[in-house]
């Protein structure tokens, strides 16, 4: 298994799992995000797409808080070197691409073929929501709170929130929550729709969202993978357009012996049995 610095992959025992937790480990800093976090986040997000052992990744984070953001400690390392030169156009493109490069460690995460769930306690803060934001599915502590906070900073979000948050609370509460960065509750992330299922403790949340995670596990994985995929090409194209794609896309699937698989288990009163992706 490869060394993060700012996170560490983690196998679910028993091994017959295919849930993997993939966690932030910098609890001593709130978790903030660190210039390493963007070189390694999508390095093992990838890693953990072409293991075949995994279907699907729980995103959790050790100690009290799940993400207090950009590291503000690494922030002028994370935009070093962006004003090097003399031509402000020259300075400027750069700056574009360095943002380009953390976006894309967040984009990462829809990339992935597998399922991401992210399991949130305490503080879920600018950089945080970004990820979040792009994770399949969100759970939280009752105990949890969120801010889009990058405006109280100065600063226009540019890692994802802006763009994603709308299509999962509506234009208008997005819009509110980025524009006042006010803090919210774990319980109104709920009734805004930004999380599933709150959890009284983070002990419930983990076993509860480890049993939602092998629930998905123990489906088809090609099913699963497609289901994200079109949901998610879908939210970016026009009703007419995305049935186009899935019907593109499923006259291939349907031919997978997956479907041939859950008849003849139901058949043979037995749980189903799929390979791996
Ligand atoms: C190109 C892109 C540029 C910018 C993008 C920005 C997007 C953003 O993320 S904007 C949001 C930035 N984050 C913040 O403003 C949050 C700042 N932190 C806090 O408000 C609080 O720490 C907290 C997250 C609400 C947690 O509070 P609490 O539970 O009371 O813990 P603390 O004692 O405050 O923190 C423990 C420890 O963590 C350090 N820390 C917290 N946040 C950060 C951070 N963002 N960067 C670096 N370090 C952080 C904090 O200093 C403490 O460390 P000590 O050594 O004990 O002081």
């Amino acid at each position: 298994m490869e060394k993060y610095t700012s996170l560490e992959i983690l196998e679910e025992t028993p091994k017959s799992s295919s849930v993997f937790t993939l966690r932030l480990n910098r609890p001593h800093r709130s978790n903030a995000l660190s210039s390493e976090f963007f070189q390694e986040f999508p390095a093992a997000l990838s890693s953990l797409d072409h293991n075949p052992n995994c279907a699907v990744i729980i995103l959790s984070a050790k100690g009290n808080n799940f993400c207090a953001g950009i590291d503000l400690k690494a922030l002028t390392s994370l935009t070093a070197g962006i004003h090097t030169s003399s031509d402000p156009g020259r300075s400027a493109e750069k700056s574009r691409r360095q943002i380009k490069f953390m976006q894309d460690a967040i984009t990462a995460i829809e990339n992935c073929r597998k399922p991401v769930i992210a399991a949130i306690q305490g503080a879920c803060i600018g950089g945080g929501v970004d990820i979040i934001t792009a994770c399949d599915i969100r759970f939280c502590t009752e105990d949890a709170y969120f801010s889009v906070k990058e405006v109280d900073l100065a600063i226009t979000a540019d890692l994802g929130s802006l763009q994603r948050l709308p299509g999962i609370v509506g234009y208008g509460n997005a819009m509110e929550l980025a524009l006042t960065a006010r803090t919210f509750s774990g319980s109104e992330a709920k009734a805004l729709g930004l999380v599933s299922k709150t959890f009284g403790s983070k002990a419930d949340m983990d076993e509860g969202v480890r049993a939602i995670a092998e629930g998905i596990g123990a489906k088809s994985p090609l099913a699963v993978t497609g289901t994200k995929r079109v949901m998610l090409t879908s939210r970016d194209m026009r009703l007419n357009e995305g049935l186009d794609y899935v019907a593109t896309w499923n006259s291939a699937m349907l031919l997978s012996n997956d479907l041939r698989e859950v008849s003849s288990a139901r058949l043979q009163n037995r749980k189903p049995s799929f390979s791996k992706l």
